[in-house]
């Protein structure tokens, strides 16, 4: 097999030398140009598995070349090389079509790194030299035939090529990890780790260890070496999800991350290189907070260098069939799955969804508790117009790791809960009030809602001991709180 071949250009016969001597102890077949000129012509003659060029050449802008190799030799990734802290060529570059970018001088376990990425592109473009085809819709777990959900896939194939970072926006539950999932699977880091990291969930004093690792002795408790977010990432990618709940000194460690590519664990005296691609999402508008002071601008300037945004469900309301039989089938699991009448699907169509794919999720697996013989009727659904608090004042806390499907609504298994008795007074409380006028729903409503303001009131309003003993995940039972408009705090 033959090696690949790296196409250098750089007018500054040092540089060069010392890439190309670097590359070919790679075991990589390297040719150099020292001016554009020279770069097209060996463009023209070779097929490359990367290009690293100088912004500055004698006769033009490395960018140029950028935009040409991105638009004639689409399967050849392109990375420049920038004056030290050019954070602007570093953007500028990414989004005309760059790769990747590196900062002069250029460190040589980066230059590696991003070389290795590089060629894992190439290897994972098939057949070779082959345009990567677009993936069918039934190869992403984002569910949608609408014309925003196809543009969606189709920009998510095409940015999951390079390393630019990418700010994915959209409101609470419209799918922003699930996107920043399928951008990692079709990436060629797919066989290396994605981690998700939820940014409001991490308290302030233990944000540098979780992110960039401790030395044993670091501080009381540091018993052992451990890895931060950055190295468990190495590789692959790392999801910064609610970034805007940032607070400002760690923004200002996680620039300098991005812009040196190293991370120094707490504790230690060196720094050590690593390969992430960032992808960052939140459900806050990061412009204003960057205009409010919140959110410094070097820092939003960096990670939203691709912009991705997901609709939310009531922009897609087409969607609403497909999406709700692929949920119904995986909550029906290994039986038949339980189906919408006509009637209940306008419905579900007619409804603004305010808590989007997550809200739709949540409403079908009630529905399924009430539904006879596999039909969900409208009265199944229990939507609630016009009841539920708009999502962006949602703080939503971390997914927890493969949780179960969360029994519907207080209809869980007593055994769930440590609590019975309160269940089952509540239950007999409620009924023994219940108004002949008002439904089942409205009846199971107000029990759900007063187990859980009970649960609330005693652990002091603590979500994450409420969510235990109500055996729940913290995010089921953020959902039931705000479907219920309970207060997060006691009022
Ligand atoms: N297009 C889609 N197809 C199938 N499932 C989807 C789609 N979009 C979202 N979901 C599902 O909806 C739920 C919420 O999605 P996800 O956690 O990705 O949303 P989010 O925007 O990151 O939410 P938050 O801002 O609250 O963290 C998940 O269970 C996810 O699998």
């Amino acid at each position: 097999m033959t090696a690949p071949r790296i196409l250098v250009v750089d007018d500054e016969a040092d540089l060069r030398e010392l890439l190309e001597i670097t590359l070919v102890k790679m075991g990589l077949d390297v040719d150099s140009a020292d001016c554009l000129a020279a770069a097209r012509s060996r463009l023209a003659q070779h097929e490359y598995g990367l290009v690293l060029t100088d912004m500055r050449l004698p006769d033009g802008l490395g960018i140029e070349l950028v935009r040409e190799v991105s638009a004639q030799y689409r399967n050849t990734p392109i990375a420049v090389i920038t004056a030290y802290g050019s954070t602007d060529n570093a953007v500028s570059a990414l989004k005309a079509g760059a790769f990747d970018y590196l900062s002069k001088p250029v460190a040589l376990d980066q230059l590696r790194l991003m070389v290795q990425s590089a060629l894992r592109i190439r290897k994972a473009d098939s057949p070779a030299g082959a345009t990567a085809a677009p993936a069918p819709a039934s190869a992403s777990p984002l569910v949608g035939q609408s014309a925003v959900m196809q543009d969606l896939r189709a920009q998510i194939i095409r940015l999951a090529r390079s390393m630019a970072p990418v700010a994915i926006t959209g409101e609470s539950g419209s799918g922003k990890e699930l996107a920043a999932r399928d951008i990692h699977a079709h990436s060629a880091r797919a066989d290396k780790p994605f981690i998700a990291v939820n940014c409001g969930a991490i308290p302030e004093a233990l944000m540098e260890a979780e992110f960039f690792g401790y030395r044993k002795g670091a501080f009381t408790g540091a018993n052992d070496d451990r890895e931060g977010f950055f190295q468990a990432a190495n590789g692959g990618t790392l999801m910064l999800d609610e970034v805007a709940d940032l607070p400002l000194p760690m923004q200002v460690k996680l620039l300098r991350a991005i812009q040196e590519r190293r991370v120094r664990k707490v504790g230690a005296t060196s720094e050590e290189a690593v390969d992430v691609r960032l992808v960052s999402a939140t459900h806050q508008n990061l412009a204003e907070c960057v205009e409010q002071g919140k959110f410094r601008q070097d820092l939003y300037y960096r990670l939203n260098v691709i912009e991705l945004r997901l609709p939310p469900l009531r922009e897609r309301l087409d969607d609403i069939a497909l999406l709700s039989d692929a949920i119904l089938a995986r909550l029906s699991g290994a039986g038949t799955p339980t189906v919408l009448s006509p009637t209940a699907l306008e419905a579900l169509r007619g409804y603004s969804f305010p808590g989007n794919v997550r809200e739709l999720e949540n409403v079908l697996e009630r529905a399924m508790a009430f539904a006879n013989d596999g039909v969900i009727e409208v009265a199944d659904l229990a939507l609630k117009r016009g009841a539920s608090m708009p999502p962006d004042r949602v703080q939503i806390p971390p997914r927890p790791p493969a949780a179960a499907p969360a029994p519907a609504s207080t209809q869980s298994s007593p055994s769930s809960s440590p609590s019975p008795s309160l269940l089952q007074a509540e239950a007999a409380g409620a009924v023994g009030d219940a108004s002949g006028s008002a439904s089942l729903v409205e009846q199971l409503d107000k029990v759900e809602r007063q187990v859980i303001r009970r649960t609330l009131e005693s652990v002091r309003f603590d979500q994450a001991q409420a969510a235990e003993k109500l055996g729940l995940s913290q995010r089921q039972l953020k959902y039931r709180m705000q479907r219920l408009s309970i207060p997060q705090s006691e009022q």
